[in-house]
C-alpha cells in the first residue's frame, strides 16, 4: 500500500488575470492560489506533503478531450491586445483570456497528470493539485465559466489510455454543475461522474435541463452520471453528508472504482459569493476521508472553484490535512439534513434505481404524487440553515464570515474537550501500552457501585457478578458525562446489563438524547425511556417483535453494510445541538460490542 501525499502547485499559474472591467469573471483571481498555498504553509502542512512539479500538458493531451479548432483558437491568444483578448472572449460564457492564460492553462492540465502519475505509480497514496483556470465547465469545443481545459477530464481520459483502467469514479463537489465533464462522458460506462450543484429548479447559472437529477447519462452511460441538484441555498454539513450517505457512497461503493478524481471546488464552502452555501471547511475532511476508503485509497484532488479567499484556503487545508491521513474533526451543529435537500436525494435516488442494487428496493411510489418541481416546499420549508448569515452579499458580509471562520477553525483544531479517551485497565503493567491521549482512570468504588444499583438499577443487575463488570462502565461513563473526556472504552463480561445500566445512568444524568448501537445478541432489550433513547440493535436473528418502540431498530447483520447504517443513523438521529461522545463496551466472551453515543444537555 502506497503512503504519502502529492502537493502539487506552481506560481505560473498565477499570472492570467482578467485585463478589463467584468463583474462575472473578476472573483476568479490568482489570489485564490497564493492565498490557500499560504495558508498550507501556516498550517505546516506543505512540509509534510511530496512536493511533485507541475508540467505543461502537452497537445496531444488536451486533445484526448478537446477539439483541435479549441486547441488552435486557445493557442492564438498568446499573441493577442487586450482588445482581441476581450473579443475572443467575448465568445464564451463567463470566459477570459490573458496573454499568459493559456500556458496556465497547459499547466493546469499538466499539473493533474502529474498527480495521476504519481498515485498510479505508488509513488504516493493520494494528494492535490491546486490550480487554476479550472476545468469542468469547458467542453470538447468551448471554453466556459472560468474554464479552459477540462483538467479533471483529461485527467480521467489519461489515466484509462496509460493505465488501462476501466473504472474511474469522478466527484464534483463544486457547486456548479460541471456540465463540460457531463458532456464529455454522459455515454462512458466506465467514468462515473457525480456532480451536487445549486440549481434552484434551473434558475441558477448555468440553468441548464441537463443538469437536473433526471439526467442519468446516455446509451450505455445510463446510470453513470449522478446529478444531485440544490433547489435552496444554504445547504449545511448535514445536507452535504446525507447526499454522500444516501446516494454517493452506495453508489460508489457498488462502483467499486480503480481510480478516484475530485473535481474540488470549494464555492460550495460557507461565505462564497457563487454558492451561498453554509458548509464549513472541517465538511470537506469528512467528504474526503469518505473518498479514501476507495480504490485502496488512490485519490486525486484538483481544485476547480472557491472565490472567498478564507473560507478557500480552509477548506483546501482541511482537505489536505485528511488526505495526510490526520483524524478527521468532530462534527457539530445540524444533524439532519433539510427539507429540500431530502427531496432532492429522493428524486436521483429514484432516477437511479434502474441502475444501481444499492438501490432496487426504492420505493418510488412518492413520484407519482409529488410534482418533481416541488414549489409547495417553497413556501412551507425554510432551511433552518438559512436562518443565519447565508446571503453573502456585500464586502461587510464577507468580513462577518472571516470571523466567523476564525473562531470556528479554533475549535475544530482545538476541540474542547480534547479527544481524549478514558479506559480502565486490568494491571498498571499495561498502562505504559496505551497511548497517551488515553486516560486511565480506576474502576468505580465497589460500595458507590452497590448504592447506586440498589437505589436505580435493580431491576436490571440480577447476579452480584455483574456488579464487579459495572465498576469498570460506570467510571468511564462518568468521565464522558463530566466533559471530562470525549469518549471511553470499557470491558464487560455482561454487556447487554451494562448498556442498560449505561442507558438509564446517562438518561438520569440529564441527556435527552441518546444513541445505541449494539452489535450482538441481547438478553435484555432496554426499554427507550419515552423516546430519549434510540436503540440500534444489530444482530443474528430479527428481535423487533418483542419491542414495537419505533425507538428499537433490529438489523440482520448479514444484510447490513457500514454505509447503511450510517445513513439510517443520520436519518434517525433528531437535532443534536452539542457535541455528543461515544462511550464503547466491548464483552470479552461475546464479542458483542455496544456503542453508545451520549449527547451533553
Ligand atoms: N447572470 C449570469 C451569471 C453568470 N455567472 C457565471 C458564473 C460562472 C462561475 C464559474 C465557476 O465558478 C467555475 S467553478
Ligand atoms: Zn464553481
Amino acid at each position: 500500500m502506497a503512503s504519502g501525499t502529492a502537493l502539487i502547485y506552481d506560481e505560473e499559474m498565477t499570472s492570467h488575470k482578467l485585463l478589463w472591467n467584468d463583474p462575472i469573471c473578476d472573483i476568479e483571481v490568482p489570489e485564490r492560489l497564493s492565498f490557500s498555498y499560504e495558508q498550507l504553509k501556516c498550517y505546516h502542512l506543505v512540509e509534510r506533503c511530496v512536493c511533485v512539479p507541475a508540467r505543461e500538458g502537452s497537445e496531444e493531451e488536451i486533445l484526448l478531450v478537446h477539439s483541435s479548432e479549441h486547441l488552435e483558437v486557445a493557442k492564438s491568444t498568446q499573441t493577442m491586445n487586450e482588445e482581441e483578448l476581450k473579443r475572443v472572449s467575448g465568445n464564451y460564457d463567463a470566459f477570459f483570456f490573458h496573454p499568459s492564460t493559456y500556458r496556465c492553462a497547459r499547466i493546469a492540465v499538466g499539473a493533474g497528470l502529474q498527480l495521476v502519475d504519481s498515485v498510479m505509480s505508488g509513488k504516493v497514496c493520494n494528494g492535490m493539485a491546486l490550480v487554476r483556470p479550472p476545468g469542468h465547465h469547458s467542453q470538447r469545443n468551448a471554453a466556459n465559466g472560468f474554464c479552459l481545459f477540462n483538467n479533471v477530464a483529461i485527467a480521467a481520459e489519461y489515466a484509462k489510455r496509460k493505465y488501462g483502467l476501466q473504472r474511474i469514479l469522478i466527484v464534483d463537489w463544486d457547486v456548479h454543475h460541471g456540465q463540460g465533464t457531463q458532456y464529455i462522458f454522459e455515454e462512458d460506462p466506465s467514468v462515473l461522474y457525480f456532480s451536487w450543484h445549486r440549481y434552484e429548479h434551473q434558475e441558477f447559472w448555468p440553468s441548464l435541463k441537463e443538469s437536473d437529477y433526471d439526467a442519468v447519462g446516455l446509451g450505455r452511460g445510463k446510470g453513470s452520471n449522478i446529478n444531485l441538484p440544490w433547489n435552496k441555498v444554504g445547504m449545511g454539513n448535514s445536507d452535504y453528508l446525507a447526499a454522500f450517505f444516501h446516494v454517493l457512497l452506495p453508489v460508489a461503493f457498488e462502483f467499486d472504482p480503480e481510480l478516484v478524481l475530485v473535481s474540488s471546488g470549494y464555492d460550495s464552502g460557507i461565505g462564497d459569493p457563487e454558492g451561498q452555501m453554509n458548509a464549513t471547511p472541517d465538511v470537506f475532511a469528512h467528504l474526503t476521508h469518505f473518498l479514501m476508503q476507495l480504490a485502496n485509497g488512490k485519490l486525486c484532488v484538483i481544485l476547480e472553484g472557491g472565490y472567498h479567499l478564507k473560507s478557500l484556503s480552509e477548506s483546501v487545508c482541511m482537505t489536505v490535512k485528511t488526505l495526510l491521513g490526520d483524524p478527521v474533526p468532530q462534527i457539530t451543529g445540524e444533524m439532519a439534513p433539510c427539507l429540500s435537500a431530502i427531496e432532492s436525494i429522493q428524486n436521483v435516488r429514484a432516477a437511479h434505481k434502474p441502475y444501481w442494487k444499492c438501490l432496487m428496493y426504492e420505493d418510488t411510489s412518492f413520484l407519482q404524487n409529488l410534482s418533481t418541481k416541488s414549489h409547495l416546499l417553497e413556501k412551507v420549508n425554510t432551511n433552518p440553515s438559512t436562518e443565519h448569515e447565508s446571503k453573502i452579499t456585500n464586502k461587510d458580509e464577507m468580513v462577518k464570515v472571516e470571523r466567523f471562520l476564525e473562531l470556528h477553525m479554533k475549535n475544530i483544531l482545538f476541540p474542547v474537550p480534547p479527544i481524549k479517551t478514558a479506559a480502565t485497565i486490568e494491571s498498571e503493567a499495561s498502562a505504559h501500552l496505551l497511548p497517551l491521549s488515553v486516560r486511565v482512570v480506576k474502576e468505580m468504588d465497589m460500595n458507590e457501585v452497590k448504592a447506586l444499583v440498589s437505589a436505580f438499577y435493580a431491576d436490571l443487575v440480577k447476579e452480584d457478578e455483574t456488579l464487579l463488570s459495572l465498576g469498570s462502565m460506570l467510571a468511564v461513563l462518568d468521565k464522558i458525562l463530566t466533559k471530562q473526556v470525549c469518549n471511553g472504552i470499557a470491558e464487560s463480561p455482561t454487556a447487554s446489563v451494562s448498556v442498560a445500566v449505561a442507558l438509564r445512568h446517562s438518561v438520569r444524568f440529564g441527556f435527552q438524547r441518546v444513541l445505541c448501537i449494539f452489535v450482538g445478541d441481547m438478553e435484555i432489550i432496554p426499554n427507550t425511556e419515552d423516546g430519549r433513547i434510540l436503540m440500534i440493535h444489530i444482530c443474528e436473528k430479527q428481535q423487533s417483535e418483542k419491542t414495537n418502540s419505533k425507538h428499537y431498530i433490529s438489523l440482520n447483520w448479514k444484510e447490513v453494510r457500514f454505509t447503511f447504517i450510517r445513513s439510517l443513523v443520520y436519518v434517525r438521529m433528531h437535532r443534536f445541538e452539542e457535541n455528543f461522545s461515544s462511550c464503547y463496551f466491548s464483552s470479552s466472551r461475546r464479542q458483542s460490542h455496544s456503542v453508545k453515543r451520549v449527547r451533553r444537555r
